[in-house]
């Protein structure tokens, strides 16, 4: 098995890939590296996920759960200056290259640490989280980022997830709608499914 992405320490050899992509109309480049996620480009339902929120102008905090190298929660911290935004992963290689990657790209307004779901997150009062989840690190860990955003959640924020059809959408749909009591389907593109929960008042 050479992909441990999930992993906090990945025992990888290292090798530094710099490449760059367009996210939300914002030129970006990034370094990534064996041992993360996605590492030669960013992941379709990265970009699904982002092109549900392209239109929305968001000027309270964001959290991304599980942000990798970054491509989520730094393009929505670009097209959202007013925002704060809080990027965790477990995997510390990640960590270093999201850092990397916010201060290459000029990005001021992120907090990056590390954390295993919300283990190291205090603030309850996130306006939106965003996440696109580490199936291969297991259901449990899927459900529970899905799951306790809940109480991370000010009252009218929501979670927005992405899933594939054949990962789990149909199931995390069912745990979202179980602990929100509400969950749509608010994009399709390609099996991925963009799901979204609200924290009604
Ligand atoms: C599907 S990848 C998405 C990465 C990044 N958001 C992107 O779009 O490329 C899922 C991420 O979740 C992280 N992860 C795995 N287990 C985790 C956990 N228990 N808590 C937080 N993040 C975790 C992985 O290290 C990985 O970076």
């Amino acid at each position: 098995m050479t992909n441990y992405y999930y992993t906090k320490n990945p025992d990888v050899q290292h090798e530094e890939k710099n490449w760059e992509f367009n996210l939300l109309g914002h030129e970006f480049r990034f370094v990534t590296d064996n041992g993360v996620f996605s590492k030669n480009t960013v992941d379709y339902g990265s970009r699904v996920l982002l092109d549900a929120l392209q239109d929305d102008q968001i000027s309270g905090k964001i959290l991304d759960v599980g942000c990798g190298y970054g491509p989520i929660g730094l393009a929505l911290a670009k097209n959202n200056p007013n925002a704060q935004l809080t990027l965790v992963d477990v995997n510390e290689l990640a960590m270093e290259l999201c850092a990397k990657n916010a201060a290459n790209n000029g990005i001021e307004n992120v907090t990056i640490y590390e954390s295993s779901c919300y283990d190291n997150v205090s603030e309850t009062d996130f306006d939106l989280i965003v996440t696109n989840p580490p199936i291969r690190a297991g259901k449990q860990v899927v459900h529970t980022i899905l799951a306790e955003a809940y109480d991370h959640l000010n009252q009218g924020g929501r979670l927005v997830a992405v899933l594939q059809k054949k990962q789990g959408a149909a199931s995390a749909q069912k745990k979202m709608t179980e602990v929100f009591g509400n969950c749509e389907v608010i994009k399709r593109d390609k099996g991925y499914f963009i799901l979204e929960s609200i924290k009604e008042d």
